[in-house]
């Protein structure tokens, strides 16, 4: 076990747990069960009218097949006084004073036959219904992430909140199924009580208080179940990962070579232990104390009962009525438990629900103004930054700052700087991936911010350093540039032309249809240079005006790369173009070239200029040249 990790694995036996939120909060919470049924209701009306209806028709069938069970005792008490029945069983269709009791049967018959079907009926609609409502959740929940800054992205709070309103979506399927439960419950415990009330009101009472210390148990420990999961959802998203990293293709080759798995192993062990121990902690106690208030309850019952058998010898009820307001009594004590319970396991669920609802409110910053300014059919005065500053949330340091200049029309700029210097964020920018914290950037004289967000990106063609390798054909790998042209076969041919990423596909047993990465069957990983053609071709795939170029060469051969800028050059007349590279043989064919440090610009210039100026960029061109020499 790794040491420096010793510190931050809690441990799950001495710490406190959670504290569980207050009963108020807990019944707050139940304010996001009626937009849950709103959004069950838009799932499919249909499911949702014949779960009910079926429900309903449900729940008054226990009190009426006990009330026919009383009849049929009554019945069979009458006969007997009556001296009884002594043919044999043939005689019984034909024996009219078994009439009525026959005639009973077959009702309770058919009630126990339909309270089965139309059990079976309800479920299979909640099912389907659950199912719908959590196909359709996850897809809203795609939608709003996709809908999200990126700045959202890359804070772990947000990224706990999607884990957690994840999981509920696949969780909440208990939800729909206990609501129309608890309905249905409610719907049979009135119709018992109905029928009890004439017997022994004050039992009903009794029953009720009985079960109180069970219900605020209930509500006790699924709150407390919720802490615990809030609690520890870094922890699981962190167990998540270890699973990713210890088993996928794109790490198995580096933690093999760093002998790693031990070390994946040991920490998602002891990781899934902790988490093991505070879910043990809350079910021993759930468990026990669950135990006592169930007597309590039980008690109640029996009272109630000893009540009744008491009233029959007495006199006051006949052996029908015995039967009837036994089995009620404990179908009602059952059926309260339930309902008390099933309230309390709602409103524990719904404070799940918290976690979806308030993804669902995470509003994007990064908008389309309400009037977009038309973008541009060409550029004309180019992007200008005026004075731009950026500091990334939370951080203290400016990671871009004073940042003025102008990429004209038809330009091609590169961007030079050691790490960390400023160069990805100022592309960030220019993208609106972020907004400035201080000045602004002009796109032919205006803010970016007044040009609407989807035709900005359209027609900036970004490729990032840590460009995406998708496991899809790779046809499509270069049509994500463009995924409305996906079926557009010359379009990509032609990417994939100035890319020379035509080469790469020209080799691969299924040519454009070849499935690409080890992840699925048939797959072909490719070389890190043979991605990054393809990758590039992306851009192509725009039409875009500003092609921007993330370290585009980095894994590209000396030869690729020459004749990756020659295309470039040629086919990208008219268009502007940014470059980020490190590569100064990449560099020297710009126009102009920016130097960045520090977040800010040091020089600006055409290569022969800053070599003249004998500058930062002199510095660190000397200092790739003496490498080669
Ligand atoms: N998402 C982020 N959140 C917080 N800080 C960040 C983030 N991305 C970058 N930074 C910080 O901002 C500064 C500028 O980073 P940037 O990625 O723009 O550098 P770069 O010049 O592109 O570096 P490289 O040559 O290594 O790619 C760095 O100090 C970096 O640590």
């Amino acid at each position: 076990m790794s040491r420096h990790y010793a510190g931050r694995v809690r441990s799950g036996r001495n710490e406190p747990l959670p504290e569980p939120s207050t009963l108020r909060e807990r019944l707050t919470a139940l304010r996001n069960v009626p937009p849950f049924l709103l959004s069950i209701w838009r799932t499919s009306r249909w499911l949702a009218i014949a779960s009910v209806v079926l429900r309903l028709l449900r729940a008054v069938l226990p009190v009426a097949t006990l009330y026919v069970g009383k009849l049929i005792i009554d019945e069979v008490t009458h006969l007997l006084r009556a001296g009884g029945v002594h043919e044999g069983v043939a005689a019984w269709f034909g024996n009219g004073m078994l009439h009525h009791l026959w005639m009973l049967l077959a009702l309770e018959f058919t009630l126990a036959v339909s309270a089965d079907l139309l059990g079976r009926v309800a479920a299979m609609c909640d099912a389907l219904l659950t199912e719908l409502y959590s196909n359709s959740t996850s897809v809203r929940l795609m939608e709003h992430a996709a809908s999200l800054d990126l700045e959202d992205f890359e804070d772990a709070d947000l990224q706990d909140r999607l884990d957690r309103a994840r999981r509920q979506v696949a969780g909440r399927s208990m939800l729909l199924s206990q609501l129309l439960g608890q309905m249905q419950d409610s719907i049979t415990i009135v119709s018992f009580a109905v029928g009890l009330l004439v017997y022994a009101p004050w039992l009903i009472v009794l029953l009720l208080v009985a079960l109180v210390p069970s219900f605020a148990g209930e509500m006790h420990f699924n709150a407390q179940s919720y802490a615990v999961n809030f609690q520890w959802t870094p922890e699981r998203r962190e167990l998540d990962y270890l699973r990713m990293v210890g088993a996928s293709a794109q790490t198995a080759k580096e933690v093999k070579s760093f002998g790693l798995n031990r070390f994946l192993i040991d920490r998602y062990a002891e990781l899934s232990q902790s988490i093991y121990r505070a879910n043990r902690r809350v079910a021993f106690r759930r468990a026990g104390w669950g135990g006592v208030f169930t007597t309590i309850g039980t008690i109640g019952y029996y009272a109630a009962y000893a009540m009744v058998a008491f009233r029959t010898v007495r006199g006051d009820f006949s052996i029908g009525d015995l039967t009837f307001l036994a089995a009620s009594f404990r179908r009602l004590r059952n059926l309260l438990e339930s309902l008390l319970t099933g309230f309390s396991q709602v409103a524990g669920q719904a404070m799940y629900l918290d976690d979806l609802f308030s993804f669902f409110r995470i509003q994007p910053e990064i908008l389309s103004p309400a009037n977009p300014r038309p973008f541009p059919a060409s550029l004309r005065e180019g992007i200008a930054f005026e004075d731009v500053g950026f500091r990334y949330p939370g951080a203290e340091r400016w990671a871009v700052r004073h940042l003025t200049f102008t990429l004209r029309a038809g330009e091609v700029l590169a961007l030079v700087g050691e790490n960390g210097a400023g160069k990805t964020t100022l592309v960030k920018l220019l993208s609106r991936l972020y907004d400035p914290d201080e000045g602004r950037i002009l796109l032919d004289g205006h803010p970016l911010a007044e040009y609407d967000l989807a035709q900005l990106r359209a027609h900036i063609g970004v490729i990032f350093q840590d460009y995406v390798r998708y496991y899809f054909t790779a046809s499509d790998n270069i049509a994500v540039g463009r995924i409305e042209a996906r079926d557009d076969d010359a379009r990509i041919a032609d990417a994939a032309r100035r890319s020379i990423a035509d080469a790469v596909i020209a080799r691969l047993p299924k040519g454009y249809a070849q499935m690409l990465g080890k992840f699925f069957k048939e797959g072909i990983d490719l070389s890190g240079g043979e991605w990054q053609k393809i990758a590039i071709a992306r851009a192509y795939m725009r039409d875009a005006q500003l092609l921007v170029l993330d370290e585009p060469t980095s894994a590209l051969d000396a030869r690729s790369e020459f004749e990756v800028f020659q295309r470039f050059k040629e086919l990208s007349s008219g268009r502007s173009a940014v470059i980020i590279s490190h590569r100064f043989s990449t560099v020297r064919m710009a126009d102009r070239i920016i130097v960045m440090r520090h977040g800010q610009i040091s020089e600006i210039g055409s290569h022969e200029q800053l070599l003249a100026a004998d500058g930062h960029y002199a510095e660190l061109f000397e200092l790739q040249a003496a490498g080669y020499r």
